[in-house]
């Protein structure tokens, strides 16, 4: 396994060994071991997710507040997705800064969100098969975010407008300005 700094403090590219043959292939998608030994990190990823979603799907950005932040290990088991991230810490030297990066089930490459990060993706295919570990639980009442076509971020989801597919929820999300002001 291979781990590369991004531009933003804390979070990093995880590029995992891959195996192939004639079969296929297979790659260790998450070992404890492995991950404290290439990334210095000891953490305990408690909850595991997986969303499916069709060409056009934006999701996010999202994140967890307080006590029940989350930092996530994310890949694409199937499809390819354009993964954002943006660093909503305050005292981190990336403050407001963004990242994207694109992870596929051809590269499955992965990307490590630490707590404190908004995150979402673009589905750049069809039937999208997303996953990923969470080292916090899911908890409803600490959830926020910030607006997907927020004008501060401007963010190149690269799907056309007439295309993208973003849930009541998302588009009714706060603009970094006003978030920042509450
Ligand atoms: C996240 C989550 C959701 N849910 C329930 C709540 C809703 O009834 C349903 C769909 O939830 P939501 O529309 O928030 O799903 P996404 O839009 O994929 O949200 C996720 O998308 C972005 C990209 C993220 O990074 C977050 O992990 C997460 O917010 O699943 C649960 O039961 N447990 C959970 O952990």
């Amino acid at each position: 396994m291979t781990v590369k700094q991004s531009p933003l403090k804390d979070c990093f590219v995880i590029e995992p060994k891959v195996f192939k043959d004639e079969r296929g292939s297979f790659f260790e998608s998450f070992n404890q071991k492995t991950f404290k030994k290439n990334t210095g990190l000891d953490i305990e990823f408690v909850q595991d997710n997986q969303s499916i979603s069709q060409y056009g799907t934006i999701r996010g950005l999202h994140f967890q507040t307080g006590d029940f932040a989350q930092a996530k290990l994310i890949r694409v088991a199937k499809g390819e997705v354009l993964d954002v991230v943006v660093d909503m810490r305050p005292d981190s030297i990336t403050y407001l800064k963004q990242f994207s990066y694109i992870l596929t089930g051809e590269n499955n490459h992965q990307l490590f969100v630490p707590r404190g990060f908004a995150h979402g993706f673009a589905s750049l295919s069809d039937d999208v098969i997303f996953v990923y570990k969470c080292d916090n639980y899911y908890d409803k009442a600490s959830e926020s975010g910030i607006l997907f076509k927020d004008e501060t971020l401007n963010i190149d989801w690269k799907i056309p407008k007439k295309d993208q597919i973003v849930s009541e929820k998302d588009q009714n999300l706060p603009t970094l300005e006003t978030f920042l002001s509450l």
